[in-house]
């Protein structure tokens, strides 16, 4: 293979112009009556039914609404408007709430502690701590099980604003309290849960109950899409309240960047993004560039530049997109009762998540966990946290039995979008896999690649991250500590092709200390009949073919 076809260059990108800022829209009149049922004392068991609504009568929030009916709206009505009418006749929030507090939130927790509502620009409590997002669980737990995940099935595949979204599906457990006209949603989530047959079969000592959750088959190509409408949802509300923000922005390995850039567009809300110079695919340089970011190239890596975007919006109304903003993590967190969601409600045994700056294994824990409390599911998945070998810190902390966590230089990995040291959800980390018997792995280089490759090799085209997953998994199962009929189902947490230049090295056996046992190159063949025959002839004969030889 050319050795040019290899040689990506990534140049500094040309800062744009930001787009202006969104005129304000009225907000929601908060003194509306409570809708029945939720007027009521319960926990409620509610009869669902999908059958057409009308707009006149149906409550905006039942399973009902949710079904199409084809005059639903005046014709010069879009679906937006649509949402907003309703919920102006019908409260909509029905008492459901939630609030910042200081992490980890206890249930125990009341309005005389230190807490935040979400209408406030903080990140950190007073001590310095992360927090999280406390919904009234009390509230939440006025419904039974049942009626949830009636509700929450009843909105899948539906087109109705804002339930299309696989988050906003469900929004009374993410962001209760928002107004559907400020919501900036690109109807993601509802990913593909991908029986992975031939992998499991194969190359995971014949496991038969294997799944991938393509978290990265998004509109931006990462599982960062779900995060983000929910951040910039909640800006794009702050901002026509009055608040002095000018725009948002996060640091990145690329794949928050692009999410953040493709809602902030969406919006027209300006988005700077810090990038580590070099450190990221082309694929992902370009779509902020793309979505008319600020782009920022920095000579520093991914460590650095969160370092940078910190002290930045400390100074400037520039409000923060990392997962350090525990809004994210509410957008996240619907990936898992997704999970539940697509088995039926049935509990996986094990769910293992690509960790980097850790703020996903939190999300995945969360909502697992909130579907337990409130009575979706009885128990919850043991949880895996994954990381390259070059960028561990979470490993070796686990490892150390949870002694002293220290930061590290993480070192060049495949797995670019992880290459951190110094996560900055650590503590919520080892929270997620300390309250669900979690565990953590790691993998080399060779072992990530492989696995990526080999995953291709099944029908699927995985991003490195993946293939670090994937290594914890068949570590595990090789150990004996995943057994060969658990339900386990790994994250995929981006598109494999934003990282083609790692598969197009491998598959070009051009990776220095490297087998690349897997590699699948190109053959180079003269146009005409006979050369091709002699290849074909020659092929059939030795049975040789991709797929063949990994066997
Ligand atoms: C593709 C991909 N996988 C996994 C991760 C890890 O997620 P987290 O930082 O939440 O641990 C990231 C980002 O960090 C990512 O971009
Ligand atoms: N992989 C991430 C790293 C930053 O993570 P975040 O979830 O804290 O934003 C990226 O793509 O930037």
């Amino acid at each position: 293979m050319a050795a040019s076809f290899l040689a990506f260059h990534q140049s500094p990108a040309s800062p744009l112009r930001p787009l202006p800022r969104a005129s304000p829209l009225p907000l929601p009149n908060p003194s509306r009556p409570l809708p029945s049922p939720f007027r009521s004392s319960p926990p409620h068991r509610l009869a669902i039914s999908c059958s057409s609504s009308s707009t006149s009568s149906a409550d905006p929030h039942s399973p009902a609404a949710a079904a199409p009916s084809r005059h639903r709206r005046p014709p010069d009505e879009n679906i937006r408007e649509e949402a907003c009418r309703q919920q102006n006749t019908y409260n909509h929030t029905h008492g459901f709430s939630a609030r910042y507090v200081p992490f980890p939130s206890s249930p125990a927790s009341n309005g005389g502690e230190e807490c935040y509502s979400l209408d406030e620009i903080v990140y950190r409590s007073r001590s310095g701590v992360l927090l999280d997002v406390q919904h009234d669980m009390a509230a939440l737990t006025k419904f039974d099980g049942a009626y949830w995940k009636a509700l929450f099935d009843s909105r899948v595949g539906r087109t109705t604003w804002p339930y299309g979204s696989g988050v906003w599906s469900k929004k009374e457990w993410v962001l209760p309290e928002i107004d559907p006209e400020h919501i900036v949603s690109l109807f993601e989530g509802n990913s593909n849960l991908f029986w992975a047959e031939r992998f499991g079969k194969e190359f995971v000592l014949g496991m038969n109950d294997l799944w991938v959750k393509h978290c990265g088959i998004s509109h931006t190509g990462s599982f960062k899409d779900l995060g983000m409408t929910v951040l910039v949802s909640q800006v794009n509300r702050l901002i026509r309240l009055g608040r002095p923000i000018v725009g948002v922005g996060c640091a990145s390995t690329g794949d928050t960047s692009a999410a953040l850039s493709a809602y902030c567009a969406a919006a027209g809300i300006p988005a700077f993004v810090f990038l580590p110079a070099d450190r990221i695919s082309i694929a992902q340089l370009v779509q902020p560039i793309a979505n008319g970011a600020y782009v920022l190239s920095l000579d520093t890596d991914f460590d650095g530049c969160m370092r940078l975007i910190r002290e930045v919006t400390s100074e400037l109304p520039i409000y923060l997109a990392n997962s350090l903003n525990s809004l994210r993590l509410e957008g996240q967190k619907t990936a898992a009762i997704e999970i539940l969601q697509q088995f039926d409600w049935e509990v996986p045994d094990w769910v293992i998540v690509p960790g980097g700056n850790l703020g996903n294994i939190y999300a995945f824990y969360k909502g697992f966990e909130m579907c337990r409390e409130l009575g979706l599911v009885d128990r919850i998945p043991r949880l895996v946290c994954a990381q390259a070998a070059n960028a561990n810190p979470l490993y070796l902390h686990y490892k150390s039995g949870w002694a002293d966590f220290k930061p590290v230089t993480a070192s060049s990995t495949f797995a670019s979008a992880i290459q951190i040291g110094d996560p900055v959800s650590i503590d919520r980390a080892v929270f997620a896999l300390q309250s669900s018997d979690g565990i953590v792995e790691e993998a080399t280089e060779e072992e990530l690649m492989d696995a990526m490759t080999k995953a291709d090799l099944t029908g699927m085209f995985a991003c490195p991250h993946t293939g670090v997953a994937l290594t914890a998994l068949i570590k595990l199962r090789e150990k004996g500590i995943i057994g060969k009929t658990d339900r386990t189902v790994v994250i995929s947490t981006a598109h494999g092709l934003k990282f083609a230049q790692s598969k197009v090295a491998y598959h070009s056996k051009d990776i220095s200390d490297m087998e690349c046992h897997f590699a699948n190159p190109p053959v180079n063949v003269k146009a005409d009949f006979g050369s091709v025959m002699d290849v074909l002839k020659s092929v059939l004969k030795n049975k040789i073919s991709p797929v063949n030889t990994m066997f």
